[in-house]
């Protein structure tokens, strides 16, 4: 067993936080405020090999491996959680075709994202399912060699910005979810129509949409797996996509943590900086020590995916303790501020209200305690 990342693992690292660090946070307060699309961030992501980490380099792809795009998941979230979601966002919308898709339609469907900047949505979530992924209502009906999808999705990340749409719908509602299949929408066809993007509390940065979609037409050849199998296509998605998720909470709570020892170590009440009171040193150390752990949960669900190793259980332990690791982390970085971490013109403010977001998408924290009761009494 090794705690120690390689001179590579290192390298990629390096890159990452240069990114974060002369990139992204010089920006972040901005989009965070205007709540707009960080197109310049991600064409420059695109450049330096940071987006489309997950798409094998065989079809055109970075090709990282899971460690290694935790790793640089973490310094991602460090600049801005927003922007980071953004750029995964491609990620978790190849991974069905990355998981499940025939030779031919990786080649097509996923090579042409290293031809230029171009987004990509996973639309699964529906304003009546939510959690309960089985209960969709978008439907597919077969017509000869296509099927025409009819519904709403909501909370789609980049949804009006993509080029490609990797769509889940029912061939048949009745069945639940064994009727529930896997598309892929190229383009932005005659039917589909983003709403704008949803002002959200946090991770202004990401576009949200909602998405409708009125008789879409989808050739055959578009289907990921077999009719009936999306569920399972869906559920192997997010197995491999919360170590991400879980590493974007650390990243937040590195960054909380971080302007919490600078601002304590320059604040002095009763005669003596803030730090040497043993009330912030015991919050500061509790923040670290939770910092820490989350990392080494996620490393390990990463570890295991590259392993070729099922990670379900680990997936929702790394999620599910890290998101609510970064809220308490970030809630507690505003209390070291005071009245100032209440105030826009400081850092703090912004992780917290970034960091209530981990604990809901990807699966809410009580979806990932769900998952880990269900795996332990198999
Ligand atoms: C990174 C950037 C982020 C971008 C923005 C974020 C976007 C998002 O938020 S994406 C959407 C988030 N949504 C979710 O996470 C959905 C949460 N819900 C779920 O995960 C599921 O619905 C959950 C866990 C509640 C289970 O639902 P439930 O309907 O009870 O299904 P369940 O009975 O457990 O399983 C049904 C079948 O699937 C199988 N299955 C369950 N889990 C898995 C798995 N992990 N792998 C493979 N198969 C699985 C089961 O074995 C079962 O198989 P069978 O048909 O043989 O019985």
């Amino acid at each position: 067993m090794e705690f120690q990342l390689t001179e590579s693992q290192r390298a990629l690292q390096e890159t990452a936080r240069k990114y974060a660090r002369e990139v992204i946070r010089p920006k972040a307060a901005h989009y965070d405020e205007t709540a707009t699309f960080p197109r310049d961030l991600l064409s420059t992501a695109w450049e330096l090999g940071l987006l489309n980490m997950a798409i094998p380099a065989e079809y055109g792809g970075v090709g990282l491996s899971h460690l290694e795009q935790v790793i640089v998941g973490e310094e991602l979230s460090w600049g801005c959680a927003g922007v980071a979601t953004s750029i995964i966002a491609n990620d978790l919308a190849n991974l069905p075709i990355i998981l499940h898709g025939t030779e031919e339609q990786k080649k097509r469907l996923l090579g042409h994202f290293s031809e230029r900047l171009k987004f990509s949505s996973f639309c699964l979530t529906e304003p009546e399912a939510g959690s309960d992924v089985a209960s969709m209502q978008t439907t597919a009906v077969r017509d000869g060699d296509h099927y025409v999808i009819n519904g709403a999705k909501c909370f789609i990340t980049n949804g009006g910005q993509a080029e490609q749409y990797t769509v889940f719908a029912t061939v048949d509602k009745a069945k639940k979810h064994k009727g529930i299949t896997c598309f892929v929408v190229e383009g932005r066809p005659k039917g589909l129509t983003a709403s704008k993007h949803e002002n959200k509390m946090g991770q202004r940065a990401s576009e949200t949409v909602s998405l409708t979609f009125e008789d879409v037409r989808v050739p055959v050849a578009n289907r990921i797996g077999e009719e009936g199998q999306g569920f399972a296509v869906a559920m192997a998605t997010l197995d491999n996509s919360r170590p991400l998720t879980a590493m974007f909470s650390v990243g937040i709570a590195r960054a909380a943590l971080e302007y919490s020892m600078e601002y304590a170590s320059q604040r002095k009440t009763f005669g003596k900086p803030i730090i040497e009171h043993q009330a912030i040193q015991f919050m500061i150390a509790d923040m670290a020590m939770n910092t820490h752990a989350a990392r080494m949960l996620t490393y390990e669900s990463a570890w295991l995916l590259d392993e070729g190793k099922r990670n379900t259980l680990q997936s929702s332990y790394a999620k599910c303790f890290a998101a609510d690791m970064a809220m308490k982390v970030a809630t507690d970085a505003v209390q070291v501020y005071g009245g100032y971490g209440y105030i826009k013109d400081y850092p703090v403010e912004k992780l917290m209200r970034d960091a209530k977001l981990i604990q809901v998408y990807e699966g809410t924290s009580q979806v990932q305690r769900l998952v880990i009761a269900r795996e332990l009494f198999k």
